[in-house]
């Protein structure tokens, strides 16, 4: 025993490649990171360094070239219900089903839960993420931003072991970014799940995150790591953490930084 936590999520020295017909593409090279129970650890870094394929090779979409990932100790062979996915996109919800039915599909679908069980959790998390009045609405007739909390309660109704969001609030107004951010943290207030966000927002990253990965430009290679109090804090040098990163995403060469776990 070495006193430090177990992780949930262990990525060890993972590459990950796309083979078309003409190309080999390396979207990442020899990544590292741990992500602990409640965590909101978040994948930071330019397009097309990766953080996308990440978080599909967690999901159990793609498997790596080179390393491994372990949830809980098992090496990720494929999709399951522990980890649950958030995207961007606002047509990630089947139309015909209501706002109900879309929350309750993964716990009936998995065998979780069944019947009023089922429907009692889903509208617990449509309760948490402010949608109760239009439980019986369908997704056409939610705005952009309900959709995503749809997505959300989704997600989190399954109580998986880790949230997987890809720029989850990307398509969104600024406005209503800054709202389901904050909503999001109240959320974390709430029940503590563990969340792996996908981000090329820097100010997104300091706010949402604990913890921090910065990934280089294509392909991702891990330039840093950092502890985050959601605040734009200032260093013993005068730095606020913003410029820090801005600096270490576009500065050569490669560094590490020591992270504390509490
Ligand atoms: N299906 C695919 N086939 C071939 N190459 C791909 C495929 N998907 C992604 N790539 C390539 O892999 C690299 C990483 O892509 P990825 O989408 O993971 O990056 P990202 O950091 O999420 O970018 P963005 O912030 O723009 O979404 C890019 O060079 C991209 O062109």
């Amino acid at each position: 025993m070495n006193g430090l936590p177990q992780p949930l999520l262990d990525v060890r020295g993972v590459t990950l490649q796309y083979k078309t017909k003409e190309h080999l593409v390396t979207a990442t090279y020899r990544v590292d990171f741990k992500v602990y129970q409640s965590d909101r650890f978040v994948l930071l870094g330019p397009s097309g360094c990766g953080k996308s394929t990440l978080l599909k090779a967690v999901g159990g979409y793609m498997m790596p070239t080179e390393g491994e990932m372990r949830l809980n100790d098992k090496v990720i062979t494929k999709p399951w219900y522990d980890r649950m996915m958030v995207f961007q996109e606002f047509d990630q919800l089947p139309p015909w089903k209501t706002v109900k039915q879309n929350v309750m599909f993964p716990l009936l679908a998995s065998g979780k839960l069944k019947g009023k069980e089922a429907e009692d959790k889903a509208m617990y998390y449509i309760e948490k993420v402010n949608l109760s009045q239009f439980a019986n609405h369908y997704p056409h007739m939610l705005s952009g931003g309900m959709k995503q909390r749809v997505a959300i309660a989704r997600g989190m109704a399954m109580e998986p072991d880790i949230l997987l969001m890809d720029e989850p609030y990307a398509a969104l107004d600024a406005l209503t970014r800054k709202k389901m951010q904050d909503e999001l943290l109240q959320l974390w207030d709430d029940t503590h799940f563990t969340v792996l966000f996908v981000t090329h927002s820097i100010a997104e990253a300091v706010k949402i995150g604990n913890r921090i990965l910065l990934l280089s430009p294509h392909p991702g290679q891990v330039t840093a790591e950092l502890n985050s109090t959601g605040e734009d804090t200032v260093d013993a040098d005068g730095n606020c953490l913003t410029e820090k990163i801005n600096q270490m995403l576009f500065a050569e060469p490669v560094e590490t930084e020591e992270v504390n776990h509490v």
